[in-house]
């Protein structure tokens, strides 16, 4: 099942047990606007290469739309659609004042010069810049992308509009970025993972974790869970994967990966297949990597106890189903990886103040509304007897539903 026939299935389960109108249903499920671009730019060589952009800008009921870009191979229209009607669920169940959106371009950004990238992005700026706004469509780093791509974005966009900080979220802190932005998913991972687990009188530090992806998300999970004594045995990004059952020494491998760009040739564990880390001997399960890993292929060799989805849709929905018939208790991605739109939504709130946090105020900030959000779910998951993906769907989407009438339909 693609990522968007899977989100709408999430989204149209949701709507049944709150027993949404259809007409909102159908509102609710169709895209506000999708953009497709054509890129072209010229290569360090002088030749000429053409790639595809997206945006698309899911719901603005709630506010202004807000979400990633993400410059990957495999970006297409139905996994843009998907991940930006994530970013709506996600910002609601967050409860900061956004909508959703997403973005992407079909790229291998590994494959492009520093230049050429840049060249990408500020094309891809121009022939988005009219559609996009600090109070109509926040973009923010996904895979693929960072702080340097934020920069672009923000000098292409000010040349349109004047100097805008706050029309880009996750830049570089000499712009106007947020302390604590570039750990936040990880950081709030880990809030999420803290609350879950305390349910079931557990701690990270008594558990061992498997981590696919060591990317933004990936690296800083692993840090902090890794802080907090857990005990990560195994990792892996592209270039493959690490195990080492009496624990992996995370920050070694993080000063390795920094070194040499790659986990392959740590020599702090044993070398496997990337795809065994999913069903790796574990407690804990954090896909921080691509959509859709978790399928019905792998899903009845999971041996982990707890998943926590820091990537957007790593479960598809025939993996839910085995694993929730196992027992598996799978923290959703609109909630697990949340923190990261969180702070993105501080840093947008302190460029409009002209006025920066430090980086315990955003950290304390931040689990104060990730603990908020976790209790909000478990308490859906009690009225309508559901788990926790149903849980945090019914909150987003009925606060969505709820802007979105109170907001009216008159022309
Ligand atoms: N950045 C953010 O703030 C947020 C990100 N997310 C989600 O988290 C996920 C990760 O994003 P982010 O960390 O930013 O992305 P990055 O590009 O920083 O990192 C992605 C990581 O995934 C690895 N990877 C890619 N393909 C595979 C594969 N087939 N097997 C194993 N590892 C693989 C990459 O390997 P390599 O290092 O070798 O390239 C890299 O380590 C995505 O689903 C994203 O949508 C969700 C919320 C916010
Ligand atoms: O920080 C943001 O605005 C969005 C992050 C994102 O793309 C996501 O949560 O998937």
């Amino acid at each position: 099942m693609n990522a968007l026939a899977a989100t709408n299935r999430n989204f149209r389960q949701a709507a049944r047990i709150l027993g949404l109108d259809s007409k909102i249903e159908r509102s609710l499920l169709i895209p506000f606007r999708e953009i497709k671009v054509e890129c072209t730019i010229p290569k360090d060589d002088g030749t000429l290469v053409s790639f595809v952009g997206f945006r698309v800008q899911h719901d603005n009921a709630r506010g202004p739309m807000k979400g990633g870009i993400r410059y990957h191979p495999e970006v297409d229209p139905d996994e843009v659609n998907a991940l930006a009607q994530l970013m709506t669920w996600k910002t609601a169940v967050a409860d900061i004042p956004y909508g959703g959106a997403k973005g992407g371009i079909g790229c291998v950004p590994k494959e492009l010069s520093t230049s050429e990238l840049e060249r990408l992005t500020r094309v891809f700026t121009q022939k988005i810049h009219d559609l996009i706004g600090v109070n109509t469509d926040v973009p923010a780093p996904d895979m693929g992308t960072n702080s340097q791509t934020m920069a672009w974005i923000l000098d292409e966009y000010s040349k349109f509009h004047g100097y805008s900080p706050a029309i880009v979220t996750g830049k570089p802190i000499d712009l106007g970025g947020s302390l604590g932005r570039e750990a936040a998913t990880g950081r709030g991972v880990v809030f999420g993972t803290e609350a879950l687990l305390a349910e079931h009188g557990k701690a990270i530090k008594d558990m061992t974790f498997a981590i696919q992806g060591f990317g933004n998300v990936g690296s800083w999970a692993a840090k902090l869970i890794h802080e907090r004594g857990g005990k990560v045995v195994a990792v892996s990004d592209i270039t493959g994967a690490i195990k080492n059952p009496n624990g992996i020494d995370i920050p070694a491998l993080l000063t390795h990966k920094d070194k040499t760009g790659k986990l392959a040739d740590f020599n702090g564990g044993d070398a496997m297949d990337p795809n065994e880390v999913l069903v790796y001997d574990c407690d804990v399960l954090v896909p921080c990597a691509l959509g859709g890993v978790l399928n019905r292929e792998n899903a009845g060799d999971v041996k982990a106890k707890f998943i926590i989805e820091a990537a957007n849709h790593p479960t598809d929905p025939e993996a839910d189903e085995i694993l929730s018939k196992k027992g598996v208790i799978i923290l959703p991605d609109i909630y697990a990886n949340a923190g990261g739109v969180t702070v993105s939504y501080f840093e947008w709130v302190q460029n409009i103040q002209g006025f920066m946090w430090d980086e315990a105020k955003v950290n304390n900030e931040l689990q104060r509304y990730m603990t908020k959000a976790f209790h909000n779910i478990k308490s859906l998951c009690q009225t309508h007897n559901c788990n926790l993906r149903m849980g945090a769907f019914t909150l987003g989407v009925n606060r969505v539903a709820r802007a979105t009438l109170l907001r009216g339909w008159e022309a």
